[in-house]
């Protein structure tokens, strides 16, 4: 029996004039694990909404044509039926937890089946063993860190031992370690015959784990190949805005046909950027904070040169969000406990200093910030932040909106701008107060990697402008390209510092895997590609 079969289909969101997808065939076969791909607003999670039945039960939009999954028409099964045989991880886990605990969270589904007592406590325990988080079974859901919650959804979903499942991005909050990882235990699965259908920005990671490659491009199937044909068609996914390495290029110009990565380890040069080494230390800061129960979540010393870009990285839940809040002022003095939050920006010292002046040095740009707008227009927004931090000038108002390009945006509404504007008035506003120092958690998660290199510049720009920005971020191509230093966290602690070059070769042990190239171009040696 076939996983997908789609004929064509037309979907159209309410209130839309224009389909937002139109396919004329597409069929997957049981067993296959296929990647779907392509640029950010192309359709991929409409054409997934529609394969688990989430439009048009859920989501209200017309369907034309047909999709049958396992032979049911999506049309007239009813989600709960569907979701028997289809598990689905969304992108953004907040949507999808809805229990107190974690061990409550994971048996939600299983529990709804006709299993034994003994069967469902067998399949939640092995799938939170799978997914990592066996130790956090008896947490509150909103304890969790962004990586944490996403494991605890998919340990549910794999409890429920779909025929398919479906992933939709599980990079954006998964540290690269612990994606792995998943993803070998969904290969051993798929020896049972799961299907898998991944959506997924980083086609070089998952690579080992598809068979097929689909590229959604403005709502139509552009691409639709073998992943042995990804050298072959280098040129066209490159040009479709995909993030194709460099060396895949260079293997195509050679009259390559497949990856020979042992060609690549003779001949391929890496050289990494030049970096800014920075003028003299703008911020320290240390900082301890535990649980109630006396557990140290952060207890570590930070140090920022002036004009640099740094980038923290580390595993899901080694502190790199709390670090941030800590140094802002931002820890919930109600669950947490902070010790000491010593913190020295261009020789003030801020410790006693509560938000709002901290504000005045520090801006901080959580990783959903579209609940900061509350103005209808982006002038507004701005204006507000200034004045909220007894600031405002109009002519640093006009400068600031040059500064981030959004001159010709002054009377739009934030919320109708691309994510890439929307994160330019957020930072405009959180920089209105005078901040020079710029804090910045996960900008590059979920992001395709056309919209991550002008991210990138963006942050480039502000550096050459005088700004000093710290990035926390999951991404080792955008690390390498884009930052000056690197520093990684685990348990709490900065327990690697450098170059990103110095450090990627000692930080395998701690859920970052560097870029490929590096290890192509024999700047360190790591074999898990080959
Ligand atoms: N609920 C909705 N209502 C109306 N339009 C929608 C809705 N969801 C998506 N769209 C529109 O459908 C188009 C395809 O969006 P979709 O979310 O499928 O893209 P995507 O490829 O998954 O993007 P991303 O990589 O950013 O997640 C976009 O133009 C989007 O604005
Ligand atoms: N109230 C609490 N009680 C116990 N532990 C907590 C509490 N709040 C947060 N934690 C834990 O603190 C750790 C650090 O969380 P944090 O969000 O800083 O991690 P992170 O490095 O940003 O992770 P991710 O990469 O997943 O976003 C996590 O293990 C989290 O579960």
């Amino acid at each position: 029996m076939k996983f997908v079969e789609i004929r064509d289909l037309q979907v159209t969101y309410m209130g839309k004039t224009k389909p937002s997808i139109v396919i004329d065939k597409l069929d997957i076969e049981e067993g296959e694990s296929v990647l779907i791909t392509g640029r950010s607003g192309s359709g991929k999670s409409t054409l997934v909404s529609v394969i688990n039945g989430v439009i048009p039960h859920l989501i209200n939009a017309e369907v034309k044509g047909e999709v049958r999954v396992f032979g049911l028409d999506i049309k007239t099964t009813p989600t709960s039926e569907i979701s028997r045989y289809v598990g689905t991880l969304l992108q953004d886990p907040d949507t999808q937890a809805f229990n107190y605990t974690v061990i409550d969270e994971v048996a939600f589904g299983v529990e709804n089946y006709m299993v034994s007592r003994e069967e469902m406590i067998n399949r939640v325990e092995e799938s939170m063993k799978i997914c990592g988080i066996s130790h956090l079974r008896d947490r509150e859901i909103n304890t969790l860190s962004g990586g944490e919650l996403q494991r605890t959804v998919l340990a549910s979903v794999l409890a429920m031992r779909p025929k398919a499942l479906i992933l939709d991005e599980p990079t954006s909050n998964i540290d690269p370690q612990g994606t792995r990882e998943i993803l070998e235990l969904v290969k051993t699965f798929r020896s049972e015959g799961i299907s898998l259908v991944l959506v997924e920005h980083k086609i070089e990671r998952v690579l080992p784990f598809i068979d097929r490659i689909i590229v959604v491009e403005s709502g139509k199937i552009a691409v639709d190949i073998k992943k042995d044909e990804i050298i072959d068609r280098a040129d066209l996914l490159h040009s479709l805005g995909l993030e194709i390495p460099d060396y895949m290029l260079f293997l195509k110009k050679s009259g390559f046909r497949r990856i020979d990565y042992e060609y690549l380890r003779k001949t391929y040069n890496y050289k990494p950027p030049s970096r800014n080494e920075g003028k003299g230390e703008i911020l320290f800061a240390s900082v301890k904070v535990k649980t109630k129960s006396g557990k140290y979540l952060i207890n570590t010393k930070i140090s920022l040169k002036q004009g640099t870009i740094t980038a923290l990285m580390g595993k899901n839940g080694s502190g790199k969000t709390t670090l941030l809040k800590a140094i802002v002022g931002l820890i919930d003095k109600k669950r947490l406990i902070v010790e000491e939050e010593k913190v020295i920006v261009n020789g003030k010292d801020l410790s006693k200093a509560k938000l709002v002046e901290r504000g005045k040095y520090l801006a901080y740009l959580p990783q959903f910030f579209d609940v900061m707008f509350i103005k209808r227009t982006v002038e507004d927004e701005v204006k507000f932040s200034m004045k909220n931090r007894g600031v405002y000038d109009e002519m640093r108002l006009g400068e600031i909106l040059r500064i981030f390009s959004l001159d010709a945006y002054r009377t739009e509404d934030p919320l109708v701008l691309s994510m890439g504007q929307r994160r330019r008035v957020a930072m405009a506003s959180v920089i209105a107060g005078g901040a020079k120092v710029i804090l910045m958690d996960e900008p590059t998660s979920g992001q395709d990697w056309y919209h991550r290199q002008i991210l990138g510049k963006e942050l480039l720009e502000l550096r050459n402008k005088g700004y000093t920005i710290l990035v926390v971020t999951h991404d080792a191509r955008f690390v390498d390209r884009f930052t000056d230093y690197l520093l990684v966290m685990s348990d709490g602690k900065i327990v690697l510092e450098g170059k990103p070059e110095e450090v990627f070769s000692k930080s395998l042990n701690h859920g970052i895997e560097p870029p490929l190239e590096y290890e192509l171009g024999g700047l360190i040696k790591n074999e898990q590609f080959s």
